[in-house]
């Protein structure tokens, strides 16, 4: 499984990561979400280079210019909350593309352990698409994988694209294990070691959903 890890080279990128974990601008909300979504852009245009491309003759005013456009057909889809920003980002971008969204929550049994529900989903026929999943956080990993799997019942993609911006190792190793080898390819912007006894990244940046939009009761 291909992972590109785009904060290991040096750019503006990693500004806007930086500003998501800072405690001191983190609790800007509007621009937590507005961080979220430009780094949706960024992916979108760095995910967009592995698209497939054909010459096409396009009619200007003065004469017919030979483009390379892509041909896929992308869907964008998204686990609420979080991903609600990142998505709009991706979405400036791949401005065609058709979506999908997922509800995921953790149910929690007693203060450490919870089980991921999925309740929701809407989303077009997957089946030879460029399915582009995209979730800010990846801690554990389940939420992304049972979101695969509510998916799954909308066809086979011929693609799949997992966007995240701060990642777990486990995650990452989870995710390997989980979604299929051959098509699928994760697109993270930063990777951390560690989860705390909740679950949390560590570093990471805190609860992505209620930095975005507040906290839940
Ligand atoms: O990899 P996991 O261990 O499953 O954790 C990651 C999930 O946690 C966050 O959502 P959360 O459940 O906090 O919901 P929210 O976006 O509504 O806050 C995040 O957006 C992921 O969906
Ligand atoms: O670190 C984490 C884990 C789950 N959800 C988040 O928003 N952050
Ligand atoms: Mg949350």
């Amino acid at each position: 499984m291909k992972i590109v890890n785009l904060g290991e080279s040096n750019s503006v990128l990693n500004r806007f990561v930086a500003e998501l974990r800072d405690v001191n601008i983190q609790k800007d909300s509007m621009r937590f979400r507005r961080n979220v979504e430009r780094i949706g852009e960024i992916m979108a245009y760095e995910i967009s280079k592995d698209f497939t491309y054909s010459l096409k003759g396009i009619q200007s005013p003065l004469g017919i210019a030979p483009m390379n456009t892509p041909d896929d057909r992308v869907v964008i889809s998204t686990i609420l909350r979080a991903g609600l920003p990142y998505h709009q980002g991706f979405l400036s971008y791949l401005d065609n593309a058709e979506n999908a969204f997922v509800s995921a929550y953790r149910k929690y049994k007693d203060r450490l352990n919870f089980d991921i529900h999925i309740e929701y989903i809407a989303s077009p026929r997957l089946t030879d698409k460029t399915l582009i999943i995209t979730d800010p956080m990846l801690a554990t990993g389940s939420s992304m994988e049972l979101a695969y799997e509510a998916l799954r019942t909308k066809g086979h993609p011929a693609h799949i694209h997992v966007a995240s911006i701060i990642a777990s190792k486990q995650a990452i190793e989870y995710i390997q294990r989980k979604m299929p080898d051959d098509i699928t390819t994760i697109w993270v912007a930063a990777v951390d070691d560690k989860l705390d006894d909740h679950s949390y990244i560590v570093p990471g940046l805190g609860d992505a959903g209620d930095l975005a939009y507040g906290e839940k009761e």
